[in-house]
């Protein structure tokens, strides 16, 4: 039994008190608490390795900022990893691929798909297993994976990108490629996710993080079906698909087996919703730099956002990861407008 669930009833469209309210990215980089474990650490990959410690880093958010809903530490990049595309993370860089896939010689080389996701992966299922045992309950686990178009952008790319030209040239070049990799990657994801659903997350995000770089026709050929793939697959627990830039392909994507839509800041609650309809639960999306405003401006600007909602389903979070330098107490302001903010449609 989950204490404060307001996170599962407003995915399912259930009755809620007020709006539910977290972070995307809320695990790490703004707490001091977070940066002191790392700091013990070799690095970022031993702390998504080390069970007990991505649980410690889990619960962190919780009990320092009061959200309603833990999300699993841990990163996207595990799964090409688990797949044999090995990554670094750089500091103050990002991550780092030795290996890329660019040609049908690379991805004969891949690891088979039907690997047992608990012998390369199950230390995020640990992770789950124990962050659950220690959160007795109190809010409920969010997993999660990257979607296979933006795990597709690293394994080509292998690095981050602006534009991910060289993943955006194979769609192009080599599109039999593409969509072998594409489902090759859905595969693996779809059992990690049933993974995570098994060792106890109670809800999922699948992360299109550079769903902009893609134009309508081909976020439709290249990521949109293999977004339903996992959906339809996911049956047990909510999902909420969050496809950052992907304006022209909201529909599409509010058309797909999900609960919930994640928006980034530049799209609009009001008009979306009349597109949407009362059927999805839509998550977001204040601009994460609201949160290097004044605290008078964060609560005014986050009332201003709560003012445009016309139903009860809304999860309330940034329109994207918060950034690493905003001040904790900033993101405490946010919060606390959200849970003192009285709701209207019940
Ligand atoms: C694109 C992407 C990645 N990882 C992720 C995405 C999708 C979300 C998004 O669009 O922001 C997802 C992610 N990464 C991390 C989480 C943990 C859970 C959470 O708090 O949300 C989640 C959900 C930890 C992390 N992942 C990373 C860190 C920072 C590394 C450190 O602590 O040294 C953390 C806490 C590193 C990472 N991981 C990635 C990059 C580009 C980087 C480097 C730059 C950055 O910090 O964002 C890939």
């Amino acid at each position: 039994m989950i204490q404060n669930d307001l996170l599962l009833r407003a995915a399912k469209g259930e009755a809620i008190e007020r709006y539910p309210v977290w972070l995307m990215r809320q695990a790490g980089r703004i707490l001091p608490e977070y940066r002191a474990v790392r700091n013990s650490l070799s690095g970022f990959k031993e702390l998504v390795e080390t069970p007990e410690l991505a649980a410690e880093v889990t619960i962190q958010p919780v009990d320092l900022l009061g959200v309603d809903a833990a999300i699993i530490f841990s990163d996207i990049l595990v799964v090409p990893e688990a797949m044999g595309c090995e990554y670094q993370m750089i500091e103050k860089k990002g991550p780092w691929f030795e290996n890329t896939v660019k040609s049908t010689d690379d991805l004969v080389k891949l690891a088979e798909t039907d690997f047992d996701v608990e012998d390369r992966l199950g230390y995020v299922t640990e992770a789950i297993r124990i962050t659950n045992k220690e959160l007795n309950g109190r809010v409920p686990l969010i997993g999660f994976a990257g979607a296979p178009w933006t795990i597709f952008c690293y394994m080509t790319e292998g690095h981050g990108s602006k534009t991910f030209s060289e993943a955006r040239k194979l769609l192009y070049t080599n599109p039999t490629l593409a969509h072998e990799l594409l489902q090759r990657i859905t595969k693996v994801t779809v059992s990690y996710l049933k993974a995570q659903v098994a060792a106890g997350a109670h809800m999922i995000q699948v992360f299109d993080s550079w769903a902009g770089v893609l134009g309508h026709a081909q976020y439709l050929e290249f990521s949109l079906p293999y977004l339903q793939q996992i959906v339809d697959a996911i049956t047990d627990v909510p999902v909420t698909l969050f496809s950052k830039g992907a304006y022209t392909s909201l529909q599409n994507i509010a058309d797909l087996n999900c609960n919930t839509v994640g928006l980034d800041w530049n799209m609009d609650v009001k008009d979306i919703r009349v597109h949407v309809g009362e059927n999805r639960t839509l998550q977001g999306n204040l601009d994460p730099c609201v949160l290097y405003a004044s605290h008078k401006d964060v609560e005014n600007l986050t009332k201003s956002m709560l003012d445009t909602f016309t139903s009860k389903r809304h999860i309330v979070n940034l329109g994207h990861g918060v950034y690493p330098d905003v001040d904790p107490e900033k993101v405490k302001t946010f919060i606390k407008t959200v849970k003192n903010y009285e709701i209207q449609y019940k």
